[in-house]
């Protein structure tokens, strides 16, 4: 961060654009066309090849698919499910049972089995997301639930006796009778339609928010972005795509057994992920082809040595190379191409003022608590608080530490903290809403600790946290930002403008602070919370950050509420003063009412309740 300008206001650019060389722009599809030409070089090998490695590798290519699902999920969103295995199978089923139980060994009977398969596949994938993605969940219930997947599905197909085959299967049911280098060149066409696109949604605006979801579930949701519902469609979507490859898969190998649902294959997805390198895509659809092909080769000679080999490889990896074996390579991959001339591929990032304010400054009509609690167990962290604050007017909470100071920040962004008591926003009642709905009613909230996406860039991130305001596209990157004028004054006052292309985990604590700012002014709050903002931040940090927030509420006529610790800092920016003690509102006042108030200082040197005596 460096120091403001001497005046109170920031001029806005209209335009700023910060933009890669002309070489690294044109860098960009080349690269991914290189991978297409490979990729075609590939198929066209297939002829070269005897009809037995041609069947493999159509197997291992449909695998390669359910790689790229589980990347998705896991690498790019950070969801590790276990179930794509029994999505797998179930779209395998669904053709060899339609066909198998009507007798009718024809093109339109496979199809209506594999629609069958495919919506059994959708359906299961609705019922498990609903019960790991809501708001009381975290990140292991995913992982938890669908454990129970393939054990399920392994269990009714050795249960549905003549249906399903029982342990056997069935055989002989396919329709389709193409030789297996016809079935390698379709196999192989599906698996490059997938990757292509994956890549494209990946690179898109909402392959973004999925990466800002895996780095920071919390900060998605307080600026707005409805994860819990992203999570539950991403992962509905991609339980067809793993039943489609089931489809051919039952059509190419004309058998299907239990097996093909299983734990094991589940486990083996996740260890071609993470042995090919999370959120790579080419990586785990490398390892998976790699890991088949070579099981296939190997494991008739070295049937325990293999698994063991790979049950070595997995652990290793985890343990010594998380990035996996894309990962180790990047360095040296990039040391080639700069060699060559060229850079790895980056964006241009054209920010731009909105012309009119989004809706917050027309609608905000203030903030408004009545007899909020928070109850923790026996804790009572809030009591009984209420106050109103209108917009232009910055509101300082203190009081001292366990005061219930940050309870009451929760209490206004996240409607479900809340024991009792009502939250009003421009009039509006949050009710028990959760904070992504609080965020679309207009408030923004500043953690104590810097809360900012590591692995996206500012320019990133910015985009991320205009979800409620541009939707995103899942098919391109929109080069432009459109960002609110009190978001532009803090990138502008602070420098940021410059890092729009810098990685946010590599920003100084104070930028950190700065961005997560931004972040939350991006949504064009109507209610800023600003809890402890300037914690770890140098003197000139402090008094650029507090010029900033009165200029967001005497300029933007937004409602701030600010909590400090710092009675110097909050006596210099505030208008208005709350003392908290207890859970309790002891005084609300004037700066100079509250500064020069007796009970404030005996709460800072004694108790209250000492006080009163
Ligand atoms: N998750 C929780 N579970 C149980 N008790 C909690 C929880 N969070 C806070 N508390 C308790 O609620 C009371 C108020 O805490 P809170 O963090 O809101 O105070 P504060 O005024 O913000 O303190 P500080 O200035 O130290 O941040 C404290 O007694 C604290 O121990």
């Amino acid at each position: 961060m460096v120091p403001m300008s001497g005046s109170s206001s920031v001029a806005l650019p209209k335009a700023r654009v910060v933009q890669p060389a002309p070489d690294e722009r044109r860098r960009q599809p080349r690269s991914f066309v290189k991978f297409l030409l490979g990729a075609s070089v590939l198929l066209a090998l297939g002829p070269a090849m005897d009809s037995y490695t041609q069947s493999v590798l159509a197997v291992a290519f449909l695998f390669g698919v359910t790689a790229v699902t589980v990347d998705l999920l896991w690498g790019y969103t950070g969801i590790l499910s276990y179930a794509q295995s029994a999505f797998f199978g179930l779209g395998a089923y669904g053709v060899a049972v339609a066909v198998s139980q009507t007798g009718a060994y024809t093109v339109p009977m496979a199809l209506l089995g594999a629609a069958i398969g495919v919506i059994c596949a959708v359906v299961t994938a609705f019922i498990f997301g609903a019960l790991s993605f809501h708001s009381k969940a975290n990140w292991l219930y995913i992982a938890v639930v669908t454990f129970a997947a393939p054990f399920i599905f392994q269990r009714a197909m050795l249960s549905g006796g003549t249906f399903t085959g029982s342990s056997s299967g069935l055989a002989g049911f396919s329709p389709v009778a193409l030789s297996p280098l016809s079935w390698y060149w379709l196999c192989g066409a599906f698996l490059i339609v997938v990757l292509v696109c994956a890549y494209v949604f990946t690179k898109s605006d909402m392959g973004t928010v999925l990466r800002a979801i895996r780095d920071n579930e919390t900060r998605c949701r307080f600026v707005g972005v409805r994860v819990h519902r992203i999570k539950l469609y991403l992962f509905a979507a991609l339980s067809v795509v793993s039943a489609l490859a089931g489809v051919l898969y039952a059509l190419s190998q004309n058998v299907v057994a239990p097996d093909i649902g299983s734990f094991e294959l589940a486990t083996q997805m996740i260890i071609w992920t993470a042995v090919g390198g999370r959120a790579t895509l080419f990586g785990p659809v490398v390892a998976a082809i790699g890991v088949n092909w070579a099981t296939a080769s190997l494991s008739g000679d070295l049937p325990f040595l293999w698994q063991l080999l790979l049950g070595i490889v997995f652990v290793v990896v985890v343990m010594y190379f998380p990035a996996g074996a894309a990962g180790m390579l990047k360095p040296l991959w990039q040391r080639l191409l700069r060699k060559s001339g060229t850079q790895a591929p980056t964006d241009q990032v054209v920010l731009r003022a909105a012309d009119k304010g989004d809706n917050a400054a027309d609608k905000a009509g203030g903030l408004e608590l009545d007899g909020v609690v928070l109850q923790y167990g026996a804790v009572r962290a809030v009591s009984g608080l209420s106050f109103q604050a209108v917009p232009g007017e910055l509101v300082s909470i203190v009081g001292p530490n366990g005061a219930g100071k940050t309870s009451a920040m929760h209490c206004i962004s996240d409607g479900r903290k809340r024991t009792s008591g009502t939250v009003r926003v421009s009039g509006t009642d949050t009710g028990n809403l959760p904070p992504e709905e609080v965020s679309w009613l207009g408030v923004g909230q500043k953690f104590q600790h810097a809360s900012v996406f590591s692995t996206l860039t500012v320019g990133e991130a910015l985009r991320v946290a205009r979800y409620s305001k541009d939707r995103p596209s899942l098919l391109r990157r929109d080069e432009e930002l459109e960002l609110p004028q009190l978001a532009i004054e803090v990138l502008e006052a602070t420098d940021l403008t410059d890092q729009l292309r810098t990685v946010a985990g590599n920003l100084s604590h104070g930028e950190k602070q700065a961005l997560e700012l931004a972040l939350l002014l991006a949504t064009d709050p109507s209610v800023v919370l600003l809890d402890e903002p300037t914690a770890g931040l140098s003197h000139a940090e402090r008094l650029q950050l507090g010029r900033i927030f009165q200029q967001i509420a005497s300029e933007f006529k937004r409602v701030v509420i600010l909590v400090e610790h710092d009675l110097e800092f909050v006596r210099n920016v505030s208008s208005r003063i709350i003392v908290m003690n207890n859970g309790e509102l002891i005084l609300d006042g004037s700066v100079a009412d509250v500064v020069e108030s007796d009970v404030v200082r005996e709460i800072y040197t004694g108790s209250v309740e000492e006080a009163d005596e």
